[in-house]
């Protein structure tokens, strides 16, 4: 199979879809893999590197897109990538559709087989290639928190770890999977007052065990959502119904009662948004805005910023699923593995994840249905 990777084009997108170590794995695999010129420099990888491990480097990206029979990429194609779709190309990246009707209009009406990274999904219900960017960017929603409460860059002047003698910051996350999971280490490893709000008993069972008592867990509803939000300092939006819009849980009422120069980072941006106030995509360029005095933070691809680490974190994830669908033809490989098959969310014009159907009002094909 000739497999395509053209250079991400997303605000301050950096990463990209393969490594020279993912070049040679496919070649050895008797695969062709053509990259877009300088594709790989924002995550320190150089055109010499990926020729040396066999890819063909070509200078546009309409030369990449038309040669490939399958294209990797990490975040969902933008307009002005549209053009390039044509029936039959595998398309395989991260994609959100939910809350994104025009690309999912361009993907049916081009008869693109679109199989999303975000809804693989093992027989556990874990989502191994969303994992290890959510690791990522719960990590970093922390982080990226604390700096935002600081007084120069518009925050209420909080240390989260407070010093002797001041009570730390108080750090509340609404969503306990693996963004939740990640964000409370580093809140805690900061020394903050973290509580972590899921809708899930066992899971905040899990949760007070894994952390040993030291995280307050609370029961997902909207009376707990209020009287948690109303003191943090630090808000983490990290629900997610797979392939789903995210639902609004933290309501514009809930923030007009939290204290000026508080934070809300909304991880869960990328799948609409857990805040009625983020009202908008940010980008890393201009990351935040202020709404009833809170400053919002809502960039879709966070890991884009830490492009090395999450490069690295991300193709350790996709590669063996790229080789299943390189090796045996996208058909094949979802008829042999039931987690790959839940990534198809469009083939042949056919919406075939429920969640998008249903977010998007398409009619609803079985995937079991394309696969026959
Ligand atoms: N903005 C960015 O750059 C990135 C965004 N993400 C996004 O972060 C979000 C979270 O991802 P993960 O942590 O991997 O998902 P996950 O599936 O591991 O965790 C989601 C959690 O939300 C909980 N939940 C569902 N409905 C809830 C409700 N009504 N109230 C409280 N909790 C509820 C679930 O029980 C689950 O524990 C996703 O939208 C994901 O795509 C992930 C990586 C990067
Ligand atoms: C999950 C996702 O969309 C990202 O890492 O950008």
């Amino acid at each position: 199979m000739i497999v395509g990777i053209p250079k991400e084009i997303k605000n301050n997108e950096n990463r990209v879809a393969i490594t020279p170590a993912g070049v040679e794995a496919l070649k050895t695999a008797g695969h062709e893999v053509y990259i877009e010129t300088n594709a790989g420099i924002g995550s320190g990888f150089t055109d010499a590197d990926y020729k040396q491990a066999g890819a063909i480097m070509l200078d546009s990206a309409a030369d990449v897109w038309a040669k490939a029979e399958m294209i990797m990429k990490v975040k969902e194609p933008i307009a002005s990538e549209y053009g390039y779709f044509r029936q039959g190309l595998v398309l395989f990246t991260y994609l959100h559709l939910a809350p994104e009707p025009e690309l999912t209009k361009a993907l049916v009406d081009n008869g693109v087989v679109a199989i999303a990274y975000e809804t693989i999904q093992l027989p556990d219900r874990s989502l191994p290639l969303l994992t290890p960017m959510s690791e990522v960017a719960g990590r970093m929603a922390v982080q990226i928190g604390a700096q935002f409460l600081e007084k120069p860059w518009g925050g209420k002047g909080i240390l989260l770890g407070g010093v002797p003698g001041v009570l730390p910051g108080k750090v509340v996350i609404i969503g306990g999977g693996v963004v939740g999971t990640n964000a409370a280490k580093v809140a805690l490893g900061m020394g903050a007052d973290v509580t972590i709000v899921d809708l899930s008993e066992a899971r905040l069972r899990q949760l007070d065990d894994i952390f040993g008592g030291r995280v307050k867990t609370l029961m997902s509803n909207s009376y707990n959502i209020e009287q948690a939000v109303k003191t943090a300092d630090l808000l983490v939006g990290a629900v997610l119904i797979p392939g789903a819009r995210a639902p609004k849980l933290v309501k514009e009422y809930m923030v007009e009662q939290m204290s000026p120069g508080s934070v809300i980072v909304d991880v869960a941006i990328d799948q609409g948004g857990s805040v009625e106030t983020i009202d908008r995509i940010t980008t890393h360029s201009e990351p935040t805005y202020v709404k009833h005095g809170v400053v919002h933070y809502a960039v879709a691809n966070m890991p884009g910023a830490v492009a090395r680490t999450s490069t690295l974190a991300l193709t350790n994830a996709t590669l063996n699923y790229a080789l299943q669908l390189a090796n045996k033809g996208w058909k094949q490989a979802c008829q042999d593995n039931a987690a790959l098959a839940k990534g198809i969310n469009v083939v042949g014009g056919n919406v075939t994840f429920e969640a998008v159907a249903t977010a998007l009002g398409y009619e609803f094909t079985a995937v079991e249905k394309v696969l026959a």
